[in-house]
């Protein structure tokens, strides 16, 4: 049997995978928002599309569930990669995926993909790349005040924004309500997602996540590499870093050479097609 999408998630970060060689969807920004709806569609943190092949390539879009496309995804491209296997596009233990972040080396660490490492990329703090608004410089440690609140924030760049808050103490709601304000603040021309960051020790840290686009997160894998990036850069932590998160740990590695490697697990939740209800709504 066909089925029309496959349903995935990484530590409670779920995605609906939808191939477009199989099924054919008009992905506006409309039908994003629908299907992923938690009351009216499927629900879910987002759609990864693909594979898409170009120049003997593999690549997939990454889609939030407000609309807008992101340029990658940690915890979208563990799932994207699983689903790969899944689906027998790939055989290789090994092999490279593109997203519009740039291309990203996957190792499977098991035969069926359930567990995988990831070769990132590497990270910039540089304003310009991120981009936050004003001069040119390093965005380390800077003081930015939100909802009447003096927060020193680290912002980086490892394909898609990421802005981290270093917090004495952790909470769904203040993730939401700062969250939110820091996601659409004038700083961020493009926005950006946010992580507050407690420092557990020098191999482990925790986080909270308001994703650009998705909101409040139970997890994800880019937020993940950045929060572990900005604590090694400002000393707070060594390069080899646990991330716990209200879904689970992903471990990153630091490398000398500036790359960062994501290590984490995957799980399907479903194949499914979608009613004749939900394909008249999305066909207009
Ligand atoms: N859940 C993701 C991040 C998804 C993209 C993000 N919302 C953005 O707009 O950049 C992850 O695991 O990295």
């Amino acid at each position: 049997m066909n089925f029309d999408f496959y349903k995935y998630h990484a530590l409670g970060n779920d995605y609906i995978v939808i191939d477009p060689n199989k099924t054919k969807v008009n992905l506006s920004e409309e039908n994003i928002r629908l299907i992923c709806h938690r009351n009216f569609g499927v629900g879910s943190d987002g759609i990864l599309y693909g594979p898409l092949f170009q120049d003997k390539s593999i690549y997939f879009r990454i889609l939030n569930p407000d609309g807008s496309e992101a340029e990658k995804s940690g915890n979208g491209i563990r799932i994207f990669s699983r689903f790969l296997v899944d689906a027998e596009y790939v055989t290789d233990k090994e092999f490279n995926l593109g997203t519009l972040g740039g291309n990203v080396r996957v190792e499977l660490l098991d035969d069926n993909g359930r567990r995988i490492r990831v070769d990132m990329g590497t990270v910039t703090f540089q304003s310009r790349q991120i981009p936050v608004a004003g001069p040119a410089r390093e965005v380390v440690n800077e003081e930015l005040v939100v909802n009447n609140q003096r927060l020193f924030i680290t912002c980086l760049s490892i394909g898609n924004p990421h802005c981290v808050v270093p917090c004495d103490e952790l909470g769904r709601e203040t993730a939401s309500g700062l969250g939110a304000a820091i996601e659409s603040h004038e700083l961020f021309p493009n926005r950006i997602n946010v992580q507050f960051l407690k420092i557990l020790n020098r191999n482990n840290i925790q986080i909270e996540i308001w994703e650009r686009g998705a909101g409040y997160t139970l997890a994800s894998g880019s937020s993940s590499c950045a929060a572990a990036s900005a604590a090694y850069k400002m000393g707070l932590a060594g390069n080899e870093i646990n991330v716990h998160m209200p879904g689970g740990i992903i471990r990153v590695d630091i490398q000398n050479d500036g790359h960062v490697f994501m290590t984490g697990s995957v799980t399907q939740v479903a194949q499914g097609v979608f009613s004749e209800d939900l394909w008249r709504q999305i066909q207009g």
